[in-house]
């Protein structure tokens, strides 16, 4: 933001220390605005050139009135008491960021209680524009937001993607005692191929969003869902039993079988195949037993798609 500010023209005594009317015109050559105000009236002593551009004259008003929009009373967020010692003497300088109510921009203020002429105690505040500063501050924190969504979440679905996965499970089996169990389920949609075919790429993205979405309304916050990739999902439950994990499995498998996706006027009806697997945390690395619930899973396919297979004593 571009402001016409007088220009500085100091006295032409320069040997001598400068005068009143030079620092004056000192505080009001700054590009920030300079402000004391009563401490405990709040009556605005003194604004400078920079703040009276901004935010108006003083004419003997408190600060709030002039600083601030649409306040019947001192500041909320006053700073005031902070500024003094135990003692009720001017203590250490405080510097914060604020955003002003009357015209939106941020200020990083810096506020310090002094002793002003007439013995009285008042605050100083220099407030210094950081309006552009702070938007970069949010658009790198947005970005920073977006790259990290994208390293651990599945963009469609918005589940934990499959690196997400692995390191939420090796956590999981680095805190668990060895003894305790740990199941798997691989979910892969059946013909998927078949419905993007008859139905479009778009109505497929779709169906997966659902079934993410119906997936999720049956989990517990402490079970592991992902995108794993495509059309398949996997689903780690940490402290749940084999046979508690197919009862989970088949309760999934129903959810969609009985849940046909509505799509631009179309009805699509999609299945599951779904392996389980279990194992103790000590006893198999999470490698082996996604291998042994892919192995599951296969075979579900393989008699047929839409239903459950649990991992035999041989896989
Ligand atoms: N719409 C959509 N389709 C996807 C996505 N990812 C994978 N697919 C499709 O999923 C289909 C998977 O096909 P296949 O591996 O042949 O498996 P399938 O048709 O489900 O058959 P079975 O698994 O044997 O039951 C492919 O056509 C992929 O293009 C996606 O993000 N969106």
């Amino acid at each position: 933001m571009t402001r016409k500010l007088p220009t500085l023209q100091v006295s032409e005594n320069t040997t001598a220390s400068p005068g009143a009317e030079d620092l004056l015109r000192i505080l009001d050559s700054l590009d920030a605005a300079v402000y004391v105000s009563d401490m405990h009236s709040h009556d605005l002593l003194f604004l400078n050139a920079y703040g009276r551009q901004q935010w108006g004259e003083p004419d003997g008003r408190k600060c709030w009135q002039v600083l601030q929009e649409g306040q019947s009373g001192p500041c909320e967020f006053c700073n005031n008491p902070r500024l003094l010692d135990a003692q009720g003497r001017p203590g250490a300088a405080v510097v914060w960021e604020f955003q002003n109510t009357q015209d939106g921009r941020w200020y990083q203020c810096r506020d310090q209680a002094i002793v002003w002429s007439d013995g009285r105690l008042a605050r100083v505040e220099i407030a210094t524009d950081i309006t552009e500063r702070k938007a970069l501050e949010d658009a790198l924190k947005a970005s920073h937001h977006r790259v990290e969504r994208l390293a651990y979440r599945d963009e469609l679905t918005q589940l934990l993607n499959r690196r997400a996965f692995f390191a939420a499970c090796r956590e999981q089996l680095a805190c668990l005692p060895a003894e305790h169990v740990f199941a798997v389920l691989l979910i892969d949609l059946d013909h998927f191929k078949a419905i993007n075919d008859a139905h479009g790429h778009a109505a497929g993205d779709h169906v997966l969003r659902e079934v993410a979405r119906i997936f999720r309304a049956e989990l517990r916050d402490s079970d592991i869902l992902c995108r794993f990739g495509g059309e398949e999902f996997a689903l780690a439950l940490p402290g749940t039993s084999l046979s508690d994990a197919t009862a989970l499995a088949e309760r999934l498998r129903l959810a969609l079988h009985a849940s046909p996706f509505a799509y631009a006027g179309q009805s699509i009806h999609g299945t599951a195949s779904i392996g389980v697997a279990a194992a103790s945390c000590g006893e198999v690395s999470l490698e082996n037993l996604l291998k042994t619930a892919d192995q599951a899973m296969y075979r579900a396919k393989r008699q047929g798609r839409d239903r459950v297979c649990t991992a035999s004593a041989q896989e």
